[in-house]
């Protein structure tokens, strides 16, 4: 089956259209004050409505309190809701029955014990997307994982491989892990927060090609 492509961080309509335009199944959008990709609500909401049918638009956002986040949720109106902070497996079931949106976690993976540790958000989840242990910010930093970690593992849900993704080792990361989904954001950068479109069309094609 042909891997799920998300490109996160999109902040200008010119780079949603480059990557719907390449091939990408997920498009996302940080709300996040502290970091360089951060979109306001509105901001959000504009970009999304960009987006076709047939691609997903992703919220993300950190440890937000419940209420600003099913009204972020309510505003922007993206298919999923991707938590990238320390929310629990609670506050993930509150947000799946108040919000008609899939519940994504991202969780950093450090070692074995890591997979052992995620296991608490099964059942509370849509999908878990296995990202680097947080660095300056919680996520988007281009650190990779041990992606060996992943190797032959049996995942119990639905999940994606994130962090430290280029179009240059997309392709080892997806014949090593096997992913339904690759997730990138600063690989296809030229500055922190400056999406090029040149190097999303180059991920696109380097995971088709994989
Ligand atoms: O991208 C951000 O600035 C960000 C800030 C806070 C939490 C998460 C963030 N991004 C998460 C993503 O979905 C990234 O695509 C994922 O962590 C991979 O990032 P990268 O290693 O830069 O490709």
């Amino acid at each position: 089956m042909q891997t799920g492509i998300k490109i996160c961080g999109l902040s200008t309509p010119e780079t949603v259209d480059a990557a719907v335009a390449a091939g990408a199944t997920h498009v996302g959008f940080v709300h996040f004050e502290k970091s360089p990709r951060h979109v306001s609500v509105e901001q959000a909401a504009a970009l999304r409505a960009r987006v076709p049918r047939e691609v997903k638009s992703v919220l993300l956002t950190v440890n937000m309190d419940a209420v600003s986040h099913i009204r972020a949720l309510d505003a922007v109106k993206p298919d999923i809701a991707q938590a990238h902070g320390n929310e629990r497996a609670e506050y993930l079931g509150l947000l799946r029955k108040n919000a008609p949106v899939e519940v994504w976690k991202a969780c950093g993976i450090k070692n074995a014990q890591s997979l052992e540790d995620v296991k608490r958000y099964h059942g509370a989840l849509d999908l878990i997307l296995y990202d680097a242990a947080p660095g300056v910010l919680p996520g988007g930093n281009g650190l990779a994982l041990d992606w060996d970690l992943l190797a032959g593992y049996q995942h119990p849900v639905p999940w994606g491989l994130a962090g430290g993704l280029t179009p240059d080792n997309v392709g080892d990361a997806i014949r090593t892990t096997r992913p339904p989904l690759v997730d990138v954001s600063s690989g296809v950068e030229s500055a922190p927060g400056v999406k090029d479109v040149d190097l999303i069309r180059a991920f696109c094609e380097a995971v088709r090609a994989a």
